[in-house]
Parts: C-alpha cells; sequence; structure tokens
C-alpha cells in the first residue's frame, strides 16, 4: 500500500446479518479477494452505511481496519463500489443472472458481442445501446435501472458525503429522492427543508452556497420561509406565524435590509408557496400546509354534528327521573355542577366537561354513560348488538383508566380511528359508527388530531369532551380543548368543587391554589403528604439520590416513584438525572448484563419508556415498561442485540435497531407526564429554567401526584412557576367556530359558499406587511360568542 492509497478490500458479499433501514447501516461478510493491507484473512466483517449491497454481488470497499472491543477486528467501510464485472465471461454470466430476468445466457452473449468489454458503461451513457435487443421499453427500461441503481446510490451517497452531510442525514436524503437524489437536490437544495427530517434552512444554505445559489434567489427564499414557518410553528405551538413576524424574522435569517425592493421579493415567495400549497395565508397568517384546513374542518365537522342532532326520544322529565335512580344506584349525590354537566352532555350534540383532580369528572363520565344506556334502551354490555358507546383518550394510560373506572372498553384515540402515528394519519379518514362517543384528557389533543377523529364522527352522534383546561396544551400545535370551551359555542360545565375525601391529603387543595395562583406558605411546609426540600441544581443529583434511597427503604417500589422535570439538559435535566437514579436503584454489578446504546446503558429490570407509536405491538408514545431481558448477538440466531421489555403485562423485544425507540424512564418530562397518575412525584424546579416554568406546567406536576409529593429545587423557582401564566397559543380555531356557526344562524348562502370553498386567496399585501395592520377578526365585528349561545337558547 502506497501512503497515498486507502485501505481497500475487494470480496463478496457473503452474508448480511445486521441492517438499520433508519440510516443504511449494515454489517456482513465479504470473502476477500483482493486487498492492500496486510489482514489475511479468508472471511472479514464489514460495517459502514451502504445504499444498496447484495449477497453474492462483488464489491470493492475502502475505509480502516478497527478493532472493535466486543467483536474484534472488522473493516469500517466509509465508501464503496460495485466491481463490474470485466472480461467476456464475467460480462456473460452478469447479464444472464437473476437480476435480469428474461435476458438468457443467449441475449447476454449478444450484448457483448455487440458493445465488447465496455458494454456497462456504454449503457450507463446511452441506454439506446441496448435498442438492437428489441426487448420492447418496459423490459429494457427495466434492464437500464438495474443497470443503474446501484452506480447511482454510490454516486448519490458519495456526494452527499462530500457536501457534508453524514451517514445519517444521507441515507434518510437518499430514501426520499432515491437514483434521482444528486438531480434533485442540485436544482433545488432548499427542497430538502421540506422533505428530510433533520436538514435545516443553514444546512440547505451551506449546500446552496456551494452550488451557486445565494443572495435574492427565488429557492433560497422559498426555503427560508418554509423553514420559518415549521420552527416557530413547532416552537410556540401556535397554529400559524403572523405574517409580519415572520417576514420580519425571515429578512434577518436572509440578511436582507428591509428595503421596499427585498420586501417585494419575500412576499412574492411567500405567494409562491400559497399557489404551490406548501403555505396557506389568511387574514396576515401563515399556516404550514393543512393546518389551516384543519381548523375550518373542525369547526365545520362540529357543526355538522350539532346540526345533525335531532334531540333526543325522552324527555327532560325522564332524564331528572334517570338521575335520580343513578343517584341511588350509585350511593352519590351529584352537586349543582355535577348535575347540570350530566344533563346538558345527554340534552347536547357536543358537551365540553372540564375540571381539575378530584371534581368528579370520571364519576360523572359513568353517569353519562349510565343514563344514556338507560335512556335510550341499551344495555350497557359491548356485546351486545345496540350497544353505541366509543370512549377513549390519547394516550394508554388514560384509556385503560377510564376502562377501569366505567367497566366498559376504551382505547387510545389512534386505535380507535386506526390510526398508525405515522405521517399517514394524516390521510386518513376513517369513520365512527358510535352514537355516543366520550374522549377524556382532551387538553392532550392537539389539532391534527382532533381534526381526524371529529370528522370520523357520523351524523347524529352525541360527542362529550372532557378534560383540565388548565393543564399543558398538546404536545403539538393547537390548543384545542381550551380554544373550544373559550369560544362558548358548546354548552360547558366547569367543576370546581373538590370531592376527593382523603382528609389527609393536602396535595389537591395544593394543584387548586396554584391553578388559583395563590403562593400559600403552606407550599414549603411539610405536611403528611408533601414536602419542600430547598437546594440548588448542583445539589439536585445528590438530594434526589437520598429521597430515592429512603422511598425505597420505606417500601416504594421505584415504579411507583416517578422523577418528573421540564428539561433534558443540565444538572437537574431529565438526562443527568436519569444516570443519577439508574446507579442507585439498578447498579452495574459483576456479572450483571448490560447493553449501551450512545451513553446510556441498559440493565434487566431498568424502568424505560416508549417514544413512538407501533400500534402491531400494541405498545404506545408514553407507556412506561421495565427490561426483563437482555439476549446478547451471540445468543441468538438473528445475531443481534435485544431488550426484552414488559409494557404492562405485554412482553416487546426490541431488536438493537430499535432501541432508539426508548430510553431511561426513572426521570421523565412533566409533558409526557399528562395523562398518567403515580404514588409518588419528586419534582425537582431549578431557576436555571426559567424559561420553562409556568403555572400549567407545575400545575400538571402536582396533579400527576396520587399520595406523595416531594418537591425540591430552588424556592423562586417554584414561586416563580406560580406567578407565571402561561401565555395563550396564537390559533384561528375559536374564529373558525364562529364564522362557521354564524352561517348556520344569519348568513346568506352566498357567504356560506365563500367559506366552505377552500379559503385560500391571498390576502397578505405589501401594506400589511410593512404597516402591522392585519386584524384576525376582520369581518367579524359583528358576532361575540354568546350570541350565539342566546341564540340557540332561546
Ligand atoms: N358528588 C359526589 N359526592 C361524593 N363523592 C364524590 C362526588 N363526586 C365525586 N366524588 C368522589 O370524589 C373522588 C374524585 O372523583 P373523580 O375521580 O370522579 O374525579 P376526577 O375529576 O376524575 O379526578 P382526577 O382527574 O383526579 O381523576 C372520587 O372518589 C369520587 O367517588
Amino acid at each position: 500500500m502506497t501512503e497515498t492509497e486507502k485501505p481497500y478490500f475487494i470480496g463478496t458479499v457473503k452474508a448480511i446479518f445486521f441492517e438499520n433501514p433508519e440510516n443504511l447501516y449494515k454489517i456482513f461478510t465479504i470473502k476477500v479477494k483482493k486487498t492492500n493491507t496486510d489482514w489475511d484473512a479468508g472471511d472479514i466483517v464489514v460495517t459502514g452505511s451502504f445504499g444498496e449491497i447484495s449477497e453474492e454481488e462483488e464489491y470493492r470497499f475502502e475505509g480502516k481496519i478497527v478493532d472493535h472491543p466486543k467483536y474484534g477486528k472488522q473493516f469500517q467501510a466509509t465508501t464503496y463500489k460495485r466491481t463490474m464485472p470485466s472480461g467476456r465471461k464475467e460480462l456473460i454470466s452478469f447479464f444472464s443472472s437473476d437480476e435480469f430476468p428474461g435476458i438468457g445466457k443467449k441475449k447476454a452473449t449478444q450484448i457483448v458481442d455487440k458493445l465488447g468489454d465496455n458494454a456497462i458503461d456504454k449503457i450507463l451513457q446511452d441506454p439506446s445501446a441496448l435498442d438492437f435487443l428489441k426487448l420492447g421499453e418496459e423490459k429494457t427500461q427495466a434492464m437500464i435501472e438495474q443497470i443503474s441503481s446501484n452506480h447511482l446510490a454510490e454516486q448519490a451517497l458519495f456526494q452527499l458525503n462530500n457536501y457534508g452531510f453524514g451517514t445519517t442525514l444521507s441515507a434518510r436524503i437518499y430514501q426520499k429522492y432515491g437514483a434521482q437524489t444528486l438531480e434533485k437536490i442540485t436544482e433545488d437544495p432548499y427542497r430538502l427543508v421540506v422533505d428530510v427530517k433533520g436538514v435545516g434552512f443553514k444546512r440547505a444554505d451551506e449546500l446552496a452556497q456551494r452550488l451557486g445559489i445565494t443572495g435574492d434567489d427565488p429557492r433560497r427564499i422559498k426555503g427560508a420561509l418554509i423553514q420559518m414557518v415549521s420552527s416557530v410553528v413547532n416552537e410556540t405551538g401556535d397554529t400559524y406565524v403572523d405574517g409580519d413576524l415572520l417576514i420580519k424574522r425571515v429578512s434577518g435569517a436572509l440578511r436582507f435590509n428591509a428595503d421596499d425592493e427585498m420586501m417585494k421579493k419575500l412576499v412574492e415567495g411567500l405567494r409562491n408557496l400559497v399557489k404551490d400549497g406548501i403555505l396557506t395565508v389568511e387574514d396576515g397568517h401563515v399556516y404550514e400546509k393543512g393546518m389551516s384546513d384543519n381548523e375550518w374542518s373542525i369547526a365545520q365537522s362540529l357543526k355538522m354534528i350539532t346540526d345533525s342532532f335531532k334531540g333526543t326520544p325522552w324527555s327532560k322529565k325522564d332524564l331528572k327521573r334517570e338521575l335520580k335512580q343513578i343517584e341511588t344506584d350509585f350511593k352519590v349525590q351529584y352537586d349543582d355542577s355535577q348535575v347540570r354537566a350530566i344533563e346538558q352532555s345527554l340534552l347536547n350534540p357536543v358537551f365540553l366537561l372540564t375540571g381539575g383532580p378530584g371534581t368528579g369528572k370520571t364519576t360523572i363520565i359513568n353517569a353519562i354513560v349510565a343514563a344514556y344506556a338507560h335512556l335510550n334502551d341499551m344495555p350497557l354490555d359491548p356485546d351486545d348488538d345496540s350497544y353505541a358507546i366509543a370512549l377513549a383518550a390519547p394516550t394508554g394510560r388514560a384509556s385503560k383508566h377510564m376502562s377501569e373506572s366505567t367497566g366498559l372498553p376504551a382505547m387510545t384515540i389512534h386505535r380507535l380511528l386506526g390510526l398508525t402515528g405515522t405521517e399517514d394519519d394524516e390521510f386518513a379518514e376513517p369513520s365512527l359508527d358510535c352514537k355516543l362517543l366520550i374522549i377524556d384528557e382532551m387538553s392532550m389533543v392537539d389539532t391534527k388530531l382532533f381534526k381526524v377523529l371529529i370528522d370520523a364522527v357520523q351524523p347524529g352522534t352525541q360527542v362529550v369532551l372532557v378534560g383540565d383546561q388548565d393543564q399543558l396544551p398538546s404536545v403539538g400545535p393547537g390548543q384545542v380543548f381550551s380554544d373550544l370551551i373559550h369560544s362558548q359555542v358548546f354548552p360547558t360545565t366547569m367543576l370546581k368543587n373538590i370531592h376527593r375525601q382523603d382528609e389527609k391529603s393536602t396535595i389537591i387543595q395544593l394543584a387548586h391554589d396554584i391553578n388559583e395562583g395563590i403562593i400559600v406558605d403552606g407550599i414549603f411546609q411539610n405536611k403528611a403528604d408533601r414536602s419542600f426540600i430547598g437546594c440548588t441544581s448542583r445539589d439536585v443529583p445528590e438530594v434526589l439520590s437520598q429521597i430515592i434511597q429512603k422511598s425505597g427503604d420505606r417500601g416504594f417500589d421505584i415504579s411507583d416513584v416517578q422523577v418528573l422535570a421540564p428539561m433534558y439538559r443540565g444538572q437537574a435535566g431529565i438526562d443527568n438525572l436519569n444516570f443519577v437514579i439508574q446507579d442507585v436503584v439498578n447498579p452495574m454489578k459483576p456479572k450483571r448484563k448490560e447493553v449501551s446504546v450512545g451513553n446510556v446503558k441498559y440493565r434487566i429490570n431498568d424502568k424505560v419508556v416508549y417514544l413512538v407509536n407501533t400500534p402491531e405491538e400494541q405498545v404506545f408514545n408514553g407507556e412506561i415498561g421495565k427490561i426483563i431481558g437482555i439476549i446478547l448477538a451471540k445468543e441468538n440466531t438473528d445475531h443481534v442485540d435485544k431488550l426484552v421489555i414488559d409494557f404492562d403485562g405485554n412482553e416487546v423485544t426490541l431488536d438493537r435497531k430499535d432501541w432508539v425507540n426508548v430510553t431511561l424512564a426513572y426521570c421523565t418530562s412533566i409533558h409526557k407526564s399528562q395523562g398518567s397518575e403515580f404514588e409518588m412525584v419528586i419534582l425537582p424546579l431549578v431557576n436555571e429554567e426559567s424559561r420553562m416554568l409556568r403555572r400549567n406546567l407545575l400545575y400538571t406536576a402536582v396533579t400527576r401526584a396520587k399520595r406523595l409529593l416531594i418537591m425540591v429545587g430552588d424556592r423562586s423557582a417554584f414561586e416563580r412557576s406560580i406567578k407565571d401564566q402561561s401565555s395563550e397559543r396564537q390559533t384561528t380555531l375559536k374564529e373558525r367556530i364562529f364564522v362557521t356557526f354564524k352561517i348556520k344562524t344569519n348568513v346568506t348562502e352566498a357567504d356560506e359558499d365563500s367559506v366552505e370553498e377552500e379559503p385560500k386567496e391571498y390576502h397578505l399585501t405589501m401594506d400589511m406587511v410593512m404597516n402591522n395592520s392585519i386584524n384576525p377578526m376582520i369581518g367579524m365585528d359583528d358576532i361575540i360568542p354568546s350570541d350565539f349561545i342566546e341564540k340557540k337558547e332561546a
């Protein structure tokens, strides 16, 4: 090997024993034919990211020899190339191989006779070189594609690598565009911002610069606009970005002077994105593709449900009688607001019920179900043909709670709708054949999911949405539950009385006080069921270790203890606390099995959380499980490391490539904890997290504790959380509802058409952009929500 020559191996692939479709990483063995290294072995192991690799084919790999601590000597390939067959004999056997169905030895010989030893190059350069075979267009095309596919994948991955993309991103890009990768990204590198997760504007901009796309190139402007809308919406949870703000931010990102000429170009860019259906602009608000339609669609479906409701076959008197009966049966006396809630839910097509912990939401769901069934002569038996009640919640835990408390089947909204939790859900159009639909934990439902859910409801169905509007809003954009309540268009009951009878419990009262913004001194005093331990963020890990140790001594199983934190980073952040707690409750000991991925180590008994939806395995985002088995690659015939995890009785085996879907769960985010409750919650809050500290965050965390709550950290961080009201998310769902419901009451047919037709007309004018004169309520001055209620009830 000369100094400049890179180490290489040429060999035939024998067996591929690991493949990660996410990043195309593969591990396989080759039978070595030639090498410039002094590693003299018949078969070697090769690793790396490869577009396509076929067994029994010959390739040339360049890279370096490494000594893996566990698996020994391997060749880590950075580039690879299929060695093209050369020489008459090899070429004939190549063309007559299984890769080219319909080409036998005779035709293969003809090709080589006609095109010579350079046959492959000739075909790649000029596909008409094969015309003489008269195979027909389809077959010829298939043959050319087969020849070029490997060649193109290599070329593309090599070039992407040159452009500075790492293996994972290169693989994602190649998976998206396939053979057209280079053509597509050189034509418009900014398309990566839309098409490939993980490529932002800055990255695409660097590539664009290398390709000579700079300054005010329309492609550059377009890329910056798309990226900015997406990042603002994901950061804030708003459903749109204010047009002015967008233009300001984008001109900053593009380093444009805010002169008229540049503004015109930005507005033009926006206009084109609207034309191409990538963004929507309405009343000066800029929405990501589909988001504006989602809001309209929700409003229209709610209107359809409202309009199609023809009343009940029983009278209000029957209902009163039924309520008395239920009180007797359930041995409970409902308070006034609870009675109102039960009545309104049964009398109306759409009803909203909100209340804090212990106010009786579950109690009311039980009453609604029982009364509905009895009043409609329907047995409360899911196996009976006439049973038509659907109960669902956004998380597995919440739906399980619903099912346990009602004794009826309840499921996740995804399962109810047959959704997969992937991007395909956007195009799903399921249909629900129930007559009464009750959704719990409604504050967690985002705009996209609610759109699919409410669109699936059939005319005549009654819908009851239950939740706690003061909790954190959904992770995805929107705040549907809060918007529906604040629209005041639908009958709503807010439960305020706390009914939970536990005299000793002070946690619920604390939660209500927090919600009211009351900072009572008592919050920092120790009570039987809660305590506060003041410390700095540096001390949080140590304090937490001690609490966890003591909780174990007091008989708490770690599955009942949950540490909840707002952020991932920092000493008191989720990532660090997980390592700290793991060391206390499940430390490494000699001879214990341990596997690692990145800097996370997994051992048997570790508490983990699942991060995606996998309906085939019946395991969903946010579910907490325990590792009950570790099967090493050398112990199974697949030659892959595996984790066996018990998710509440459902055992799931995850191959190493799927470990990205789990993480340690001794400490989880407060956001993820929504919809779950734990016997004991430990809540560290520190001043470093000030950006996140809001009342609804603290309220959500505190309300997760059933028996014990231990607050740790900076006193001022807790006080700040109580004081800082969270700002409302920016959405236009309420306005859509006002417009849509006004149609029903007093607008003409012509107006109706103009709303139902896609409301896409481009409104953002230069004036608007420059003068900050955009008003989302344009044209709605004369409507106030209570107008509608009065009309409805009249
Ligand atoms: N009117 C009532 N009279 C007596 N007890 C009641 C009444 N309403 C509710 N309860 C009791 O109060 C407790 C809390 O009620 P429930 O579980 O329905 O509240 P919740 O709002 O669903 O609470 P969480 O959101 O915390 O689960 C239960 O034990 C329930 O039996």
